[in-house]
């Protein structure tokens, strides 16, 4: 088929994901091709910068022959295998070792899942179970924060705090959110620190007044990814660590987007210095060629789930998918090997960080933010007030178009421009995508002029 009877046969036949699917059918889509190291070529032979790993999963980029391999070995080798009935495969093993050696020292246990949100979904199911076991079935509820992302499944959905999603079904009535630590947008007149600190505070607040005694877990991202590449003040995190040492509720910390690396250290949770009860994965563990996902048990919620019998009513057909496990043994394997993630904190980050900082001073851009290897660009109308230019986000969607137009990936949430480029990115490639950025907020100004 030729490009236009892809497009038609695509408005014909496929729902996409979080899409206006009225709008797409006028506008058409991006047809993607190929994709080499750090790029993507469209149908029409245009390279751009891939300056969203993906969706936040090809760390190593697209052109790692030794994870696809991987795949077609044990493809060819076992093809299927599930870990229902007491049956395992030697890759899911191989891998459990694995995840146990890269994770937090406290975490040993893995569900595996075939996504993110089944993970999320997963950690509801063990949450329960840890507290009915506890003999504690009154501590059922689960504190997230507002505009955070965990998946877009029942348990997924409800969890996250983005209410465009919670209006189209019924979100689960024992889950509750929290102010998120987005200074930029929600720090009034507060400096970073203060703001940090309070927070924090709001889950104190939240706990004491649904009793400490109901409540059974919080969940949060290390950085609210999806949500607009949120990095807390740094006092955010110590504050919530104190309170999480104060009250006997379980820590879920979702790094489905920062494990393997993005931070510069394997996961969030080793950055910031906290220590999770469990702590969901899926997208970079397979450098996004294989659907995988799961849960990292913390050792004291593995002790009460394994000691104590009864079946664990839980589980799915794609648990610990032996082809899955292979591209994620090949993925970390070359993490691990190749020493990717000290490149990132010791060379590409802080090479980032003084770049992207530069697009501060560009006449639209009210904040650049970046931490590891994420960025955020806040496009304002105004800069003194942070006033936005409508309130119909419509300087995000022109100024990621325009991006795309020049050769570069960028994500719009709203009007915050965020990129997550994969951690194999040259000195000289961040050069190239601030250089593309700087174009297309030029291009946007003018467009909005
Ligand atoms: C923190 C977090 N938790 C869970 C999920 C769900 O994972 P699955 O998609 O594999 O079920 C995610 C997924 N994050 C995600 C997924 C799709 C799009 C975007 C975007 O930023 O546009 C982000 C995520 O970012």
């Amino acid at each position: 088929m030729n490009k236009n009877q892809l497009q038609q046969h695509d408005r014909e036949h496929l729902l996409h994901p979080f899409t206006d699917f009225h709008d797409l059918g006028q506008q058409g889509t991006r047809v993607i091709t190929s994709a080499e190291g750090a790029y993507i070529t469209d149908i029409d032979g245009h390279q751009m910068l891939d300056g969203m790993s993906g969706l936040w999963c090809c760390n190593l980029g697209y052109s790692r022959r030794e994870i696809t391999e991987a795949i077609y070995e044990q493809l060819n080798k076992l093809p299927f295998y599930n870990s229902f009935f007491q049956c395992t495969t030697v890759p899911a093993i191989e891998l459990a070792d694995l995840l146990s050696e890269v994770t937090p020292a406290h975490m040993n246990n893995v569900f595996f899942t075939g996504s993110g949100s089944e993970a999320n979904d997963t950690n509801l199911r063990i949450i329960r179970r840890y507290w009915d076991l506890k003999e504690q079935p009154e501590k059922r509820i689960v504190i997230s924060r507002l505009n955070g992302y965990h998946g877009s499944t029942i348990g997924g959905a409800s969890l996250g705090g983005m209410s465009g999603m919670h209006k189209q079904f019924q979100k689960l009535d024992y889950i509750e959110h929290i102010q998120q630590p987005y200074w930029f947008g929600e720090g009034g007149d507060m400096s970073p620190e203060e703001f940090g600190v309070y927070a924090a505070r709001c889950l104190e607040e939240k706990i004491l007044q649904l009793g400490p005694e109901n409540v059974a877990a919080f969940i949060a991202e290390p950085i609210q990814g999806a949500g607009g590449v949120i990095i807390p003040p740094e006092t955010y995190w110590p504050e919530v660590k104190k309170i999480l040492d104060h009250y006997d509720i379980l820590f879920v910390m979702d790094e489905v987007i920062f494990g393997f690396g993005r931070t510069g250290q394997w996961f969030g949770a080793d950055y910031y210095g906290v220590k999770p009860d469990l702590m969901t994965f899926a997208k970079a563990v397979t450098n996004g060629y294989f659907p995988l996902g799961g849960t990292m048990v913390s050792d004291r919620v593995a002790e009460v789930i394994k000691s104590k019998g009864g079946e664990f009513t839980h589980g799915y057909t794609y648990s610990a998918h032996p082809a899955a496990c292979a591209a994620g043994l090949a993925t970390l394997n070359i993490l691990r090997d190749e020493k990717i993630i000290d490149n990132v904190r010791e060379v590409t980050a802080p090479y980032l960080a003084k770049r992207w900082a530069e697009l501060a001073d560009h006449p639209i851009v009210g904040e650049a933010r970046s931490l590891g290897l994420v960025g955020a660009l806040e496009l304002v109308k105004d800069k003194g007030s942070r006033a936005r230019f409508d309130d119909k986000c419509t300087a995000g969607g022109v100024c990621r178009d325009l991006s795309i137009k020049n050769g570069l990936v960028m994500r719009a949430t709203g009007d915050t421009m965020i990129i997550a480029p994969p951690l194999i990115i040259t000195t000289a490639q961040v050069d190239e995508l601030v250089e593309k950025a700087h174009r297309a907020l030029d291009d946007t100004a003018r467009a909005l002029a």
